[in-house]
């Protein structure tokens, strides 16, 4: 299975003077997180880490550190996150099939996760990891009203890893470029273009630091992972 790391952001919302990617999280970047679990994932065999340029120095950094085996290749990233996997998906070896997206900002994501992700492409073309909502979810419009309340017994949050076989992710990105659609994940772009995604059961855990806040979140769960009791 081969993997792309969206990692071209800029940690806006994470008041970050630098790639959120970089900051400490118990000792390790976040960016290690994430690569330690894909590393010892079964079906992980081939990393692109979509990056901005000026971060590739520090990302060789941490993946010396880490002595992974993994072959891992460095792509430049775009302006939105649509752009820089659009971006990897033309750097994927010819060679592959399917591929997941996986958010270097998930960094509490599990092996097993990346495993169960991957083993459902084998019977669907397009998978993504997703819980269900445990909020009520508000549809509210531009003046603060709410026009709607979906029924919370269908409502999901999607998290990445997102699977897809190749060729049709990169068709739909295509379909996206050219209708100027602007998406924040990829199976937006197959449902806009009427093709089946499937969910898979993701974890709780699986947040992506987005604020400060998921910051201290993160290091409580991975406290709580490396000594339970
Ligand atoms: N142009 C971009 C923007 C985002 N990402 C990546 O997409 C993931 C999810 O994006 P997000 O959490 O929004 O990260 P940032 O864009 O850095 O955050 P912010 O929006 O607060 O600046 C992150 O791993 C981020 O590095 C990317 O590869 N290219
Ligand atoms: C892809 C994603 O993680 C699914 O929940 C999310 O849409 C990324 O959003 P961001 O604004 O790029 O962080």
């Amino acid at each position: 299975m081969h993997l792309l790391i969206p990692a071209a952001g800029r940690g806006q919302r994470m008041g970050s003077d630098r790639n959120k990617l970089l900051l400490p999280l118990l000792g390790k970047p976040l960016l290690a997180w994430t690569l330690l679990e894909a590393e010892a994932s079964t079906e992980i065999k081939w990393i692109g880490i979509v990056g901005q340029s000026f971060d590739f120095p520090d990302f060789k950094g941490i993946i010396e550190d880490l002595n992974l085996i993994t072959p891992i290749h460095f792509i430049e990233g775009g302006n939105t996150r649509q752009e820089s996997v659009f971006n990897g998906l033309q750097a994927l070896p010819e060679e592959a099939r399917y591929v997941l997206i996986h958010d270097g900002a998930r960094c509490l994501v599990t092996r097993e996760l990346f495993d169960r992700c991957s083993e459902a492409l084998n019977k669907n073309r397009a998978v993504i990891a997703g819980v269900p909502v445990k909020d009520t979810i508000k549809v509210v419009d531009e003046k603060g009203y709410i026009t709607d309340t979906p029924d919370r017994s269908q409502m999901w949050a999607a998290q990445t890893p997102q699977g897809f076989e190749v060729e049709l992710l990169k068709w739909c990105h295509r379909q996206g470029q050219v209708l100027g659609w602007q998406v924040t994940d990829d199976a937006a772009l197959l449902e806009r273009c009427q093709f089946p995604v499937k969910i898979v059961e993701g974890e709780e855990t699986n947040l992506k630091l987005t604020t400060r806040v998921d910051l201290a979140i993160a290091q409580f769960i991975l406290e709580q992972r490396q000594d339970p009791h």
